[in-house]
Parts: C-alpha cells; sequence; structure tokens
C-alpha cells in the first residue's frame, strides 16, 4: 500500500536515509523498529511531507506522495499521530477534534460517536483544554484526532512513551480493533517489544537509515533482537 523506493534524506550535510527500500502492505499492522536516532521517526516525517526527501519515491498505491504537498496528505486517507503527540494545549478537547472534520470524504459536521466509544474518555473531557489533560489522555486526543480524518492508514509514532501501562493496554486494544476488525492500515513506530509483538503483524528493522531486516513479527528472533535492538 505504501512503497518507499531508494529514499534519501538530508538534514544539511547529514545524510540520514540511504537508498531506504520499505513496502507497507495494504491491511496489516506493521512495526519500524530500531535504535535511537536510527531515523524512524524522519522517515515517518517524510510520508507525511514534513520533511522534503532529496530523491528516491515514495508512494501510497500509484500515487507518488513526494509530488503532493504535506497538507494535501491527509486528504489522501493518511493519519499521522506525531511523536509527542503535538495537541493544540489552548483547544478544548472537542476543538482539538474538530479539526479533522473538513478532511473526511462524507463532510460529516459532528466528531463520529465511534471516537468516543474507542475513547470514552475523550467524552468526558469535552470541553478542557487539550493542555489540561494527563499525558496518557493527551495521547489519546492525538489517535481521536488523527481517527477523525477516517483515515485508510493511521500511523503513530511511539505513542506510548511515557505513558502509564493501563493507557498503553488501551491504546494496544484500539490499534488491535482498528488493525483487525476494520481493516485499516497501521504503521506503528515502537520500541517497547512487547507492545510491537502484541499488535504488529509484520516488522521492519531498521539500522543507520536503513531497512536491514523486513518480516512477520513471529519471525522477529532474539538474534535479530540483538543485533539491532538490543542497547
Ligand atoms: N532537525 C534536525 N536536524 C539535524 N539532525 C536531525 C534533526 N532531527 C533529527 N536529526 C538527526 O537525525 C537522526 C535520526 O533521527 P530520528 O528522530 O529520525 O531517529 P529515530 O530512529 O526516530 O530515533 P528516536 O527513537 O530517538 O526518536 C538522528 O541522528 C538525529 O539526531
Amino acid at each position: 500500500m505504501i512503497h518507499m523506493n531508494a529514499v534519501n534524506q538530508k538534514y544539511g550535510g547529514t545524510q540520514i536515509l540511504w537508498d531506504l527500500n520499505m513496502d507497507i502492505q495494504e491491511g496489516s499492522c506493521t512495526c519500524i523498529m530500531g535504535r535511537n536516532g536510527v531515523g524512524k521517526t524522519t522517515l515517518l516525517k517524510c510520508i507525511m511531507g514534513l520533511l522534503p526527501v532529496a530523491t528516491g519515491e515514495i508512494r501510497l498505491k500509484e500515487t507518488v506522495l513526494n509530488s503532493q504537498a504535506a497538507e494535501k496528505r491527509p486528504y489522501l486517507g493518511i493519519g499521522y499521530v506525531p511523536q509527542g503527540r503535538e495537541i493544540f494545549p489552548m483547544l478544548t478537547v472537542e476543538e482539538n477534534l474538530r479539526l479533522g472534520l473538513p478532511v473526511r470524504k462524507d463532510k460529516a459536521t459532528q466528531i463520529p460517536d465511534k471516537i468516543f466509544e474507542l475513547f470514552p474518555v475523550l467524552a468526558d473531557m469535552l470541553h478542557r483544554r487539550g493542555g489540561d489533560l494527563s499525558g496518557g489522555q493527551q495521547q489519546q486526543l492525538a489517535i481521536g484526532r488523527a481517527l477523525v480524518l477516517d483515515p485508510k492508514v493511521l500511523i503513530l509514532d511511539e505513542p506510548n512513551e511515557g505513558i502509564q501501562p493501563n493507557i498503553v493496554k488501551q491504546i494496544g486494544d484500539v490499534i488491535l480493533k482498528l488493525n483487525e476488525e476494520e481493516g485499516m492500515t497501521v504503521i506503528l513506530v515502537e520500541q517497547k517489544l512487547g507492545f510491537a509483538r502484541r499488535v504488529g503483524k509484520e516488522f521492519r528493522l531498521m539500522e543507520k537509515g536503513r531497512v536491514v531486516a523486513s518480516d512477520t513479527m513471529d519471525k522477529l528472533s532474539d538474534k535479530l533482537i540483538a543485533q539491532h535492538l538490543a542497547v
């Protein structure tokens, strides 16, 4: 569904992604894994158009994403939950969620009930400012906001960073429901092995800006973990 072909990315003179190739299958939940600094967040930002690629191609099915402006990409059916959540702290929960409505194909004017079914806390907190929510609640808001777009692909960058275990469990349940029951394609940058194994169907291991191993999650061996994940 998403295909990356020989993608190179640089910050000034420092090259981060090196001829990176990656395929994400439709309907899968794929965990992008690797040690700190290997380029996982950079890769997601390139998919979203938040960073330009120097050379190479990123496609969503037949659409070449590189040639689409960042603000057009949500309209192609891509929802993004960035690292650090980036909710708007001064806007209410409702206002944060409503931001996604204009992107929807059906032009709905109300936040879909589904969002509150997945994250009941957002209904309870609807009129609170985003900045007053706990870290875990903000993460649920960030995921809810991405889902308001009604995306075909949901991209999450370390959604569990600094989140308490009961909310990590809830987020895992939501990802499993979206992926397994609704067939949503999920791409997840995840450092926590247990979580990746619980929700992921596929893995892509990165090292120094390249993909060094790709397979189904049951093939993520102790040897691969020792080679590419253990610190
Ligand atoms: N704005 C920037 N300018 C220069 N270098 C940057 C910038 N942002 C990131 N980098 C560098 O690019 C490299 C890859 O960073 P990136 O955040 O993509 O890695 P990551 O695999 O997501 O790591 P982490 O798990 O720590 O988030 C790192 O060496 C980082 O220092």
